[in-house]
């Protein structure tokens, strides 16, 4: 029987804003990164995550890698995971060894096994004396080359891939391409991948799942949700100035939340 890595119902996430003046407090405003989001996926599946600037990926590869909370909804990650981002989990006030071994003791992992994720970092990201360095002197190339190296380093069971490759040179973003699928074919690891280049997603990507205004339009096939996303975003391009103004506008407006119901304030807002 196949089991699913991931299962999410009817989950959501919401954000404060600020208005116009910045006051924060006083007419602020709650806003769904994401609307009730329903989805499985199953393991060993590679899943890439479509939809135009603001519609919730990163939201969603935030919740899926434990990082962020929902608001409501039910979510069953079955397995470790670990997300690959640009910028997150790395402390920038430690060097990058020191990185290593504070992930590596929040993770409750023995020295040994610290040290053999040490090697593979030393190995993997090509950082030389950098290491040794605080991570707040690295470029963001070199940011991502250490969060990429320690995720796989870690060998999760899910790999949460967001954007991650985008900032490292070419040569780096072709080891991890590699990698990467190693990790698809021949290891079987869940992965979900986050990724402008449609063509990449297309190349790497067996499901497709479509986010747009924080909502889930579809999740299919990897060639039929390009097909479709690629459609919406022509249809997008061809909006003068003014009706994309109004269409945009009236996606924002539906994300409010107009009276957020009571329980909403007990659980934790970013
Ligand atoms: N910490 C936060 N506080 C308030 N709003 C946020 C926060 N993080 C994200 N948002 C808002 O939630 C929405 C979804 O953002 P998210 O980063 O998930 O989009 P995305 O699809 O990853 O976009 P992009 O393609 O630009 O990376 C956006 O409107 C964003 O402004």
């Amino acid at each position: 029987m196949m089991e699913y890595a991931v299962e999410v119902e009817n989950i959501s996430k919401i954000y404060t804003l600020r208005n116009k003046n910045n006051q924060y407090k006083t007419d602020k405003k709650e806003f769904y990164a994401l609307k009730d989001v329903s989805f499985r996926i199953k393991q060993g599946d590679v899943v890439g995550i479509l939809g135009t600037n603001g519609s919730g990926k990163s939201t969603l590869s935030l919740l899926l890698s434990g990082i962020s909370e929902i608001n409501s909804g039910t979510m069953k990650i079955n397995g470790e995971q670990a997300l690959i981002a640009i910028n997150t989990g790395l402390n920038p006030q430690l060097t990058g060894l020191e990185n290593i071994n504070v992930k590596g003791a929040l993770m409750g992992l023995r020295k040994k096994r610290i040290q053999e994720i040490t090697n593979d970092v030393i190995d993997f990201a090509e950082l030389g004396d950098f290491l040794y360095q605080p991570v707040k002197k690295y470029s963001s190339g070199m940011k991502s080359r250490l969060g990429f190296s320690i995720s796989l380093a870690l060998n999760p069971d899910i790999f949460i891939v967001d954007e991650a490759l985008s900032v490292g040179d070419k040569g780096f973003a072709k080891k991890c391409m590699d990698r990467m699928m190693k990790l698809r074919d021949e290891e079987g690891k869940t992965i979900f991948f986050i990724s402008h280049s449609l063509s990449q997603v297309r190349e790497f990507c067996k499901t497709g799942m479509w986010i747009e205004g924080g909502k889930l339009i579809e999740i299919d096939d990897i060639d039929k949700v390009c097909d479709d996303y690629s459609e919406y975003v022509d249809f997008m391009n061809a909006m003068t100035k003014k009706q994309k103004k109004k269409f945009m506008d009236e996606k924002f407006e539906k994300r409010l939340v107009e009276a957020p119901p009571k329980r909403f304030s007990l659980f934790h807002r970013k």
